[in-house]
């Protein structure tokens, strides 16, 4: 025993006593090294809110945080802190060891600058963000070689032209979500409308990249609800609960879900191999898929050799396929119920929106699918449809830019000439706060689908490199086309057909103790689940329009 005891002094002394004190003294050197960055910045009178030298800027961001709802996504209390504090071009952030050191960004000016002029690379910090769903890395978070052959192998994956080839399969699956709908309709109880949504595009991602069926909506299935059970657990970090990261149990569950999603789709690759391998593609019929069109141009460099495929290319093209279930299906589904929201909000411009779609297809609601089947090219002839999906994209943005500064760049306000170094900070494009910056948009908070159909000159025509929820230049996002398909699509389908209502001020009769629940006068405020989902999942009830050819079965 007492040699037992003697061990413990002797590992204590030579190796844990050394290590902490290790730990110690980079803690300090950490601390000291970041507090004089921003004590220099605050000296030359650079935009930061209030700062100490003990705590940088946290017991301010604490105090504002107060002001906000409780579970308010951090961006859009940031774009509120920008409003509130006049910040219209930039402001730096000291949260650590909380968070990074940020030049966060909320002017058009310096946006443009920093993804597009110099085409900055993305900083590290994404990868432990991205990973858990992804499980490698990934061109979402990779720069340089990496990211360019990413970018090229889906180029034509995610061209307009491949992109209007998906509309049979986004169909199948708006057929399913507008059944589900019907029914909540019948029932007339309350639903979560994000819960519903992003199982559809879920559905979607799933048919339109690898050509699978998830049908998530109405069953489970493996690689869908392993997607969705990683980021509803990255989500519990993402919103401060810390003992989540430590829990062990969220360990072994994710460890699970990302075999369960690598051997499931690993599955379907090899099925695509073997069709690639019997010249199937060159076949009328294929490629149909996302990854089919990736794997032909894999193949126009890589001969296709070996009975199975690739492991090396099997392994990358997992990671982007979990990738794209991920990112391809939240901010588009957010989106979706964002549009649904404003419109209901708004009954003069939901009018002109059906009468647009009456007007391009076809007034018999039964008759609209086949109608896109057949002609897919008509989505495209719906401009004030996708006027109200770019304002619904300018209010809620969904997700952000982020680029890595460095010593020898510095961003530089074109009309005063006062430039902002980057060294040392993670430059965050703020999009609430860049499409809601009033010194470049009339009426910020005001959903005006107009915006977007005005000549330019007009006051309401919108500012150059001011809309950026897509982010733009080199590093721009790949899917845009294909979200905002899914946009139109779903539009299409679902708004002459239903009535949808949200149910906040019930929520609120229910849950009191609640607090503050309004941000810019919203209360569909933003809260982080994985992108920037709207408040409680935003509580609804559907009903059918008088149009609508299932309105007297159900009545
Ligand atoms: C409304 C829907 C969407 C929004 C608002 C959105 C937004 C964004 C933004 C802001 C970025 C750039 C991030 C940065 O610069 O740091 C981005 C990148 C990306 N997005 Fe999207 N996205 C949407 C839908 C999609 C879809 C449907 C897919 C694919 C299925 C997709 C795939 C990607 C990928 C792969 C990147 C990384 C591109 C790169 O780094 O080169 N996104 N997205």
């Amino acid at each position: 025993m007492e040699g037992l005891g003697n061990d413990w002094k002797w590992t204590g002394s030579r190796i844990v006593l050394p290590l902490a004190a290790i730990y110690v003294a980079r803690f300090f050197y950490t601390f000291v090294s970041v507090r004089l960055v921003f004590y220099r910045l605050k000296k030359r009178r650079f935009p930061m809110i209030k700062w100490n030298p003990i705590l940088g800027n946290l017991a301010s961001i604490a105090s504002f945080m107060k002001t906000a709802p409780k579970d308010a996504q951090v961006a859009m209390t940031f774009a509120t802190l920008a409003a509130e504090s006049g910040f219209d071009k930039c402001f730096y952030m000291d949260t650590w060891p909380f968070g990074f050191s940020a030049l966060v960004v909320t002017s058009p000016d310096l946006a443009v600058q920093a993804c597009q002029a110099l085409d900055l690379p993305k900083p590290d910090l994404l990868v432990p963000l991205i990973s858990p769903m992804a499980g490698a890395r990934t061109i979402f978070d990779s720069n340089g070689p990496e990211a360019k052959r990413g970018r090229e192998l889906f180029h034509y994956g995610f061209s307009m032209r491949s992109v209007l080839g998906y509309v049979p399969c986004i169909l199948q699956e708006v057929e399913v979500y507008v059944d589900v709908l019907r029914k909540l309709a019948k029932t007339g109880k309350i639903f979560l409308m994000d819960e519903i949504t992003c199982r559809y595009v879920m559905d979607i991602i799933g048919n339109v990249a690898l050509g699978t069926r998830f049908i998530s909506q109405r069953r489970y299935h493996p690689i869908a609800s392993s997607m969705r059970d990683t980021i509803d657990r990255e989500c519990q970090i993402e919103t401060g609960n810390q003992f989540s990261r430590m829990n062990p149990v969220r360990w072994f569950k994710q460890w699970r879900n990302s075999r369960t999603m690598n051997h499931y789709i690993g599955l379907e690759l090899e099925k695509r191999y073997q069709q690639l391998k019997h010249a199937e593609f060159s076949s009328p019929s294929g490629p149909k898929t996302l990854m089919d069109l990736a794997m032909a141009e894999h193949f126009k460099t890589s001969p296709v050799a070996g009975e199975t495929l690739d492991p090396k290319f099997k392994a990358w093209a997992t990671a982007h396929m979990r990738l794209f279930l991920f990112v391809g299906h939240d901010s588009t589904a957010v989106t979706i119920v964002y549009c649904h929201y404003l419109l209901s909000k708004h009954p003069e411009i939901l009018a002109k929106v059906r009468a647009e779609h009456d007007e391009v297809f076809i007034t018999d609601l039964a008759k609209t699918a086949s109608l896109l089947r057949e002609r897919p090219e008509l989505i495209n002839r719906l401009p004030y449809t996708l006027a109200v999906i770019k304002e619904t994209l300018r209010l809620f943005p969904p997700a952000n830019g982020l680029r890595e500064g460095s010593s020898n760049v510095v961003l530089r306000d074109t009309k005063t000439g006062t430039t902002y170094p980057t060294d040392g900070f993670a430059i965050w494009i703020l999009h609430a706060a860049v499409h809601r910056n009033p010194r470049h948009w009339p009426d910020p908070h005001s959903f005006i689908p107009d915006r977007w159909l005005v000549e330019p000159g007009h006051p309401l025509y919108p500012p150059a490199g001011g809309w950026r929820p897509f982010e733009h230049g080199p590093r721009d996002c790949i899917g845009q086309s294909l979200a905002l398909l899914d946009i139109r699509t779903t539009l299409l389908m679902t708004v002459r057909e239903f009535d949808f209502k949200d149910q906040y001020a019930e929520w609120d009769r229910q849950h009191p103790e609640h607090g503050l629940n309004t941000m810019f006068g919203e209360r569909a405020y933003t809260v982080q689940a994985g992108s920037a989902h709207p408040a409680q999942g935003m509580p609804c009830k559907v009903s059918l329009t008088a149009r609508s050819p299932h309105k007297s079965s159900s009545s």
